[in-house]
């Protein structure tokens, strides 16, 4: 479904993707953890076609992101770490818009637009501009729109940042059901635990190359400690070689442990 050939990106004379290849079947949920500055933004920005790679390729769904950037985004959903929102709009006007965008038939959109309002508990802001929404409606609110029209393929860059514990537990279900539906779901984090509860594959990416990919039980084969209950923080830490989690920017703490 998610398919990285050969990727690569150098900026001047970063070289921050150094050749990924890497595939997200269907009904997979795929996360993809790395320090800062390893390259995992500059992915996802080339997995959908906000950067064009050096050189190599993303195909989604059988079309080239480069190539056929229309195709390849009508199937996949994108939440991205800072996303740009249009505050003079409402709630409710904003994921009608985004429906629109996709080509959702009206009656349909406005119930699922009904589902995710109710579901997030954004009915009564439903009318409000988005200028006065907190971080965290903002953000449920784009999570809202990237899910609208049930995508094939979910892109997510930090989904959780700003939400609150339930907010946090909702949005972990909305991505687990979709993913149960069938969508291959790709997700950036530094929240080790979320990534090791939700994740059935996990691939570790530093100084822009893929340095382990695999279950939670390969990757603990791969840090040759094979111990049933070794934390993905402590793989992380062993893999990537460095103890300083602050400075790896990773976390085990999530709201929604
Ligand atoms: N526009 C740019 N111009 C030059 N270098 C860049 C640019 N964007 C990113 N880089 C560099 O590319 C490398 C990878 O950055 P990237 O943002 O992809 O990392 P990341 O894994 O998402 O990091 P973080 O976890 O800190 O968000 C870094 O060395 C960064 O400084």
């Amino acid at each position: 479904m998610i398919e990285l050939k050969d990727l690569v990106k150098t900026y001047r004379d970063v070289h921050a993707v150094k050749g990924i290849n890497l595939k997200v079947p269907p009904g997979e949920f795929f996360g993809f953890l790395g320090p800062n500055g390893a390259g995992k933004t500059t992915t996802i920005k080339m997995l959908v076609g906000l950067l064009k790679p050096t050189s190599g390729s993303v195909v989604i769904g059988g079309y080239d992101v480069s190539k056929e950037p229309l195709r390849a985004k009508s199937i996949f959903g994108y939440i991205p770490d800072r996303p740009f929102i249009y505050e003079k709009l409402t709630g409710r006007e904003y994921l009608m818009f985004i429906a629109k965008l996709y080509g959702v038939d009206m009656k349909v959109a406005e119930e699922r637009a009904d589902e995710f309002l109710s579901f997030f508990d954004l009915m009564d802001a439903e009318n409000a501009l988005i200028e006065g929404y907190s971080h965290g409606m903002k953000q449920k609110l784009i999570i809202s729109a990237a899910l609208l029209h049930e995508p094939k393929v979910l892109i997510v860059d930090e989904p959780m940042v700003g939400l609150d514990p339930k907010g946090a537990r909702q949005v972990k279900q909305l991505f687990t059901d979709l993913c149960r539906r069938g969508a291959a779901v790709f997700m950036s984090t530094h929240s080790l635990g979320i990534a090791q509860a939700m994740c059935h594959r996990i691939g570790i990416i530093q100084k822009g190359e893929v340095i382990a990919l695999g279950s939670m039980e390969e990757l603990r084969r791969m840090a040759k400690k094979d111990q049933e209950h070794l934390e993905l923080e402590d793989i992380f830490l062993e893999l990537t070689g460095d103890t300083n989690l602050e400075r790896l920017g990773v976390s085990m703490e999530h709201p929604a442990a």
